[in-house]
């Protein structure tokens, strides 16, 4: 490393995301005094707004790309550094950005998150989604489509095919249902009707800041102007920004070249074979495209099940993989199999005085039996906050326990215009077959499952306004022996809320 060191603060947290934002107010709350900065690749950064707290486990919020000065009028004691962090240098507690600039730390929390796990790199025609100007770029390309493939059964994909207008959708999952991170066959049964429904009038606020893309300015730089009147040029750096959350996609419009509305054709339990573009066909040995016509599209996905399709694009929407790559090099960070920087009970990775929170992590520490990880705003918030927690009680020598939202998994979300809840382990994580389950289905309305194992509840899906999220929390957190109850445990004509209360 060239340069000397520009200067040396006493926290600097990397990310300008949810976990990022979050341990920084953690920390500048508990050491008012101390010098700390965030150092962000992103223009602008994260801020959790209208945090409301559900219940002991679950908690619902929003969250606003804000300008770095909101932070730091509230802080005095934060920098905010826009630039993203080329090179770490933990033995001697230093780190150089990618404009030249090195800074010294005492101690140091990473929250660079996760960038997408595309199918195949570098090709222009398989989008992932990661942040806003992924979003607005396959907001673009989706106004010419006629025909896209989705690939992957996730969260992105079951919001992306049920929001996608005026353009056919193909959606390949690997599974014999949809939605399997979230969901077993049951709930995917109930779901599939509203796939074939029309939309409802969008009634929920919008909780994010809408935008719209105009045309690349007379600069060629391409900019969109939020309802907030945020403006930002289109980010030219290659840094990702913040990840999306919830209502990602009612900020953007999701309509493609065709009037009309919904079109989606599921091919279950295939993977993509080949992608290949038309001018690679014509120049090779004559492919079987089924009774697609070489020429007649930009890209064609060849899938496992032997089916071919011609498409405008692709979306590998095929999960996320934690962004440790600028922070490894010459350190020796132990890393997880899922490649997450590996990070104990006070979030402390195994490089000395350096902390991990978010995505970019994965938790090594002994799981309660209700918990496991989930790349989720809800846990790179809860994340980011117990890191700041433990770097501040490090340094005040305050003794610290792990937080009590890692003892439920708990997670609330919508899909498909229902609200979702999931509660502990809810889809029988790790139980084999120790487990039995009790379903309540009533169609279009709600589907509630409850996941027992020896009589106790151990986790729950609940889909629909149900209300019962708060009485199976208790009931999950108390170990309560439910085998007297039975099948009567679901039983709609008994107010289950008032019975254990
Ligand atoms: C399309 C989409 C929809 C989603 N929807 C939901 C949802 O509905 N509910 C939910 O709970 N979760 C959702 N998620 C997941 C959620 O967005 C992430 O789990 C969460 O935002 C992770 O937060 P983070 O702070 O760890 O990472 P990020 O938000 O990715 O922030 C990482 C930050 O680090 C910065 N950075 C990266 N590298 C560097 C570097 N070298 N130097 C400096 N800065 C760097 C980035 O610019 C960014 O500011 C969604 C994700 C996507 C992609
Ligand atoms: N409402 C929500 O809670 C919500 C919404 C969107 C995204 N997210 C989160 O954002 C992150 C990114 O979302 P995502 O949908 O990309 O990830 P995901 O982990 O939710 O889903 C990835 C999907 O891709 C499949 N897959 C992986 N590799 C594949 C391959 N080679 N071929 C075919 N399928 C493959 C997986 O089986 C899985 O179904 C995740 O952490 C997700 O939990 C959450």
């Amino acid at each position: 490393m060239a340069n000397r060191k520009e200067k040396t603060f006493r926290f600097i947290i990397i990310g300008g995301g949810i976990a990022g934002v979050t341990c920084v107010e953690q920390l500048s709350s508990q050491i008012p005094s101390a010098d700390v900065a965030l150092i962000t690749a992103s223009p602008h950064i994260k801020t959790v707004t209208n945090y409301r707290q559900v219940s002991k486990t679950l908690e619902e919020f929003d969250v606003e790309e804000q300008a770095s000065s909101v932070l730091e009028e509230k802080f005095p004691n934060l920098t905010v550094i826009h630039s993203a962090v080329k090179s770490l240098h933990t033995r001697s507690h230093s780190l150089e950005t990618t404009d030249g600039r090195v800074f010294g730390y005492e101690k140091l929390c990473i929250c660079g998150g996760g960038r997408p796990k595309l199918l195949t790199q570098e090709n222009p025609y398989v989008l992932g989604i990661r942040d806003t100007d992924s979003a607005q770029e396959l907001q673009k390309r989706l106004s010419k489509a006629k025909r896209i493939v989705v690939v992957g059964n996730g969260g992105i994909a079951l919001e992306l095919v049920y929001e996608v207008e005026g353009c056919e959708v193909i959606w390949a999952v690997k599974d014999k249902a949809i939605g399997n991170t979230f969901f077993d066959a049951g709930a995917a049964q109930f779901l599939i009707p509203s796939l074939e429904a029309a939309k409802p009038e969008k009634d929920t606020p919008c909780k994010r800041p809408r935008y719209t893309t105009e045309e690349p300015a007379p600069g060629g730089s391409h900019t969109f102007t939020a309802d907030r009147n945020a403006r930002r040029q289109g980010s030219s750096s290659t840094e990702a920004g913040s990840a999306l959350g919830p209502d990602w996609h009612e900020g953007i419009v999701l309509q493609g070249s065709e009037q009309g509305t919904r079109r989606v054709s599921l091919e279950y339990q295939c993977e993509v074979e080949k992608i290949f573009t038309s001018e690679e066909l014509l120049n090779s040995p004559p492919q079987t495209l089924g009774h697609e016509n070489v020429g007649s599209w930009p890209v064609y996905i060849k899938l496992t099940n032997g089916k071919t399709f011609g498409c405008d694009f692709v979306v590998s929407a095929t999960g996320v993989v934690p962004n440790t790559e600028p922070f490894l090099h010459g350190n020796n960070f132990a890393l997880a199999d899922d490649g997450g920087l590996q990070v104990d009970d006070h979030m402390m990775t195994s490089e000395p005085d350096v902390y991990a929170a978010g995505d970019v992590c994965t938790a090594c520490w002994e799981h309660s039996p209700m918990w496991q990880q989930m790349r989720l705003w809800t846990q790179a918030r809860q994340m980011g906050w117990y890191a700041g927690r433990c770097m501040a009680a490090q340094v005040l020598s305050e003794p610290i326990e792990l937080d009590f939202c890692f003892e439920l998994f708990s997670h609330i979300t919508k899909f498909f215009n229902y609200k979702v809840v999931l509660l502990g382990k809810f889809n029988g994580q790790g139980l084999g077959s120790d487990h039995e389950l009790l379903v309540r289905c009533t169609k279009g309305l709600e589907y509630v499952k409850v996941v027992l194992s020896g009589g106790r509840m151990v986790g729950a899906v609940l889909i629909g306004e149900t209300d019962l999220e708060e009485t199976f929390e208790n009931l999950i957190l108390n170990e309560m022996d439910l085998t007297p109850y039975g099948e009567e445990l679901l039983n709609p004509n008994i107010d289950i809320e008032d019975y254990f209360d």
